[in-house]
């Protein structure tokens, strides 16, 4: 959430819950909840964890105000007792994870929380509303960055999602998100200020519609703006009237001691279109005057644009990206399921070995090669594997290979928060943002492709499958009972 976090902010069935717990005296039992998703969006290779900052914020200031407890009152359902119980609830509990920006993968623990039962219940719904979605658009946004820097030329993105996000909390925890994923700008105001995101954007075609003529519009933009105008050149006609008109007002702004510093394409062919303006800018000597493109873009006409030869130098991605859409986006669906309670492990069994929750405190570790290389990430109950232990698939418990020799171990996930308060300065979105470069850069580059990528392996030490297995036939035999 980006608006003042509410305790209400939860599912109804959180609270039947909470009450139930306090009632049979379950409530402070302490509870390790682990938080992952099933499957890495937009059928990719990868994640980029985003979100963790403004979920850690909602967790220290959650609180149930007078007003909150008046209106659960009202609905008939909580005892005076519980909404009483309530009025001192907050939440004290830690949580391990992954820091922002990291490439995450399907099936391992990206955050867990252990705190009594009736504290990590109530969040599950604000936590997974704040980290589901703010990954899906970071995904999306490194995959868009993925896409332009492709180029020969370079490409950035930035987002201009503001008018279609889903409302506008949606649109501005994109915004945050998109940065994080190496987006390097946004044009929405709010986001900038509440972020710290740099601010960026052209003119529309109302600026130009607004004036006697494309050229006076220009001119009159250029005089407001003379170190960082970028011009709309689509409003006549890109090539014959857009082209042209700018190329008169780069050349009246030199004259006067500036430089233009863009022009936008906004339709019509892309690559066709940036070819010949690119062509038309460096004949004319203006070599650094970047070419911005929008409309309706997303990472696949990025890779088309390039494909052809195109020379845009900054994307400007609106729907797409603040919304995540495309195959395999639109949500992303992470679940957070109870792995401990009072220190018995618990696990959900279902007919679906992919739904099958990993009992147990889990541990990740990630193996990095001698060349720095991410290889695969292990879940274990201790310390890391050993050479020559056996992983298993989280969801296929036939395939299994040895963890080879040669490998250095990172333990993944830190503790952020203890008793309910951050262990640390919150991190600034410059760091996620960086640290999302530098760990994509460490996947192995089959990992990064868009389509078809190979698979990143995600593997369960002997210990953790051993308790599922067990606690899964304790379950079974209890049921056939
Ligand atoms: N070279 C390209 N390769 C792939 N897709 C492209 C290319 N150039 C533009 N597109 C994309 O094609 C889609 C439609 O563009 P099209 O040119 O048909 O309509 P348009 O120019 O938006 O028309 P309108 O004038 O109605 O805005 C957009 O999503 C645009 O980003
Ligand atoms: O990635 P997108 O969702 O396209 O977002 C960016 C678009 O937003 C603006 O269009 P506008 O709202 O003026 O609509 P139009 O250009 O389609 O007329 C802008 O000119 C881009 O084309
Ligand atoms: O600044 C721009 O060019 C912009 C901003 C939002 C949406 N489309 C374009």
């Amino acid at each position: 959430m980006t608006s003042a976090p509410s305790a209400l902010f939860t599912d109804l069935y959180q609270l039947t819950m909470m009450q139930g717990y306090h009632a049979y005296g379950l409530h402070t039992e302490e509870a390790v909840f682990d938080l992952y998703f099933r499957k890495q969006p937009f059928g990719g290779g990868f994640a980029v964890w985003a979100g963790l900052e403004p979920a850690l914020a909602m967790l220290e200031t959650l609180r149930f105000t007078e007003e909150d407890l008046a209106y659960l009152g009202t609905l008939g359902l909580f005892r005076p007792d519980f909404l009483e119980a309530l009025r001192g609830w907050r939440f004290s509990g830690r949580v391990t994870a992954f820091r922002e920006g990291s490439v995450v993968f399907a099936h391992e623990p990206l955050l867990t929380v252990t705190a009594p039962l009736w504290e990590a219940q109530l969040v599950e719904t604000a936590l997974l509303n704040t980290l589901n979605f703010q990954t899906l658009v970071a995904t999306k946004a490194t995959r868009c960055v993925l896409a332009a820097e492709a180029s020969p030329f370079g490409g950035q993105i930035v987002e201009f999602g503001a008018r279609r996000a889903q409302g506008p909390d949606g649109a501005l925890s994109a915004a945050r998100a998109a940065y994080v994923g190496g987006a390097v700008g946004t044009s929405n105001v709010e986001a900038g200020r509440r972020y710290g995101l740099p601010l960026t954007g052209t003119h529309a075609h109302a600026w130009v519609e607004s004036f006697p003529d494309e050229l006076a519009a220009f001119r009159a933009y250029a005089e407001l703006y003379p170190d960082s105008t970028t011009l709309l050149l689509d409003t006549v006609d890109t090539l014959r009237s857009g082209l042209p008109n700018a190329l008169t007002v780069a050349r009246e702004l030199r004259a006067a001691g500036h430089e233009l510093r863009g022009v936008r394409l906004d339709s019509g062919d892309l690559a066709y279109l940036s070819r010949r303006i690119r062509a038309a800018l460096d004949e004319a000597g203006f070599p650094n005057v970047k070419i911005v493109a929008s409309n309706d873009l997303s990472e696949s006409v990025i890779a088309s644009v390039i494909a052809e030869g195109g020379r845009i130098d900054v994307y400007g991605v609106g729907t797409q990206l603040a919304t995540a859409g495309g195959e395999g986006g639109g949500a992303l669906g992470g679940v957070f399921k109870l792995a401990q309670l009072g220190g018995i492990p618990r696990m959900k069994l279902t007919g679906d070995p992919a739904k099958f929750s990993l009992p147990g405190v889990k541990h990740v570790w990630r193996a990095v090669n001698d060349q720095g290389e991410l290889v695969f990430d292990a879940l274990t109950l201790g310390d890391a594997p050993r050479t020559g232990d056996r992983l298993s698939a989280p969801t296929n418990p036939l395939r299994a290979s040895r963890v080879p020799g040669g490998l250095a171990w990172e333990d993944a996930r830190q503790v952020v928060m203890e008793g309910g308060q951050r262990t640390g300065e919150p991190e600034t979105l410059q760091a996620a943002q960086a640290r999302a470069r530098a760990d994509l850069a460490r996947l192995p580059a089959g990992t990064r492709r868009a389509l078809n990528p190979h698979l990143y392996r995600v593997g369960l030490g002997e210990d953790v499958a051993g308790l599922r297995d067990r606690v899964a036939e304790g379950l079974r035999v209890h049921a056939e009972a």
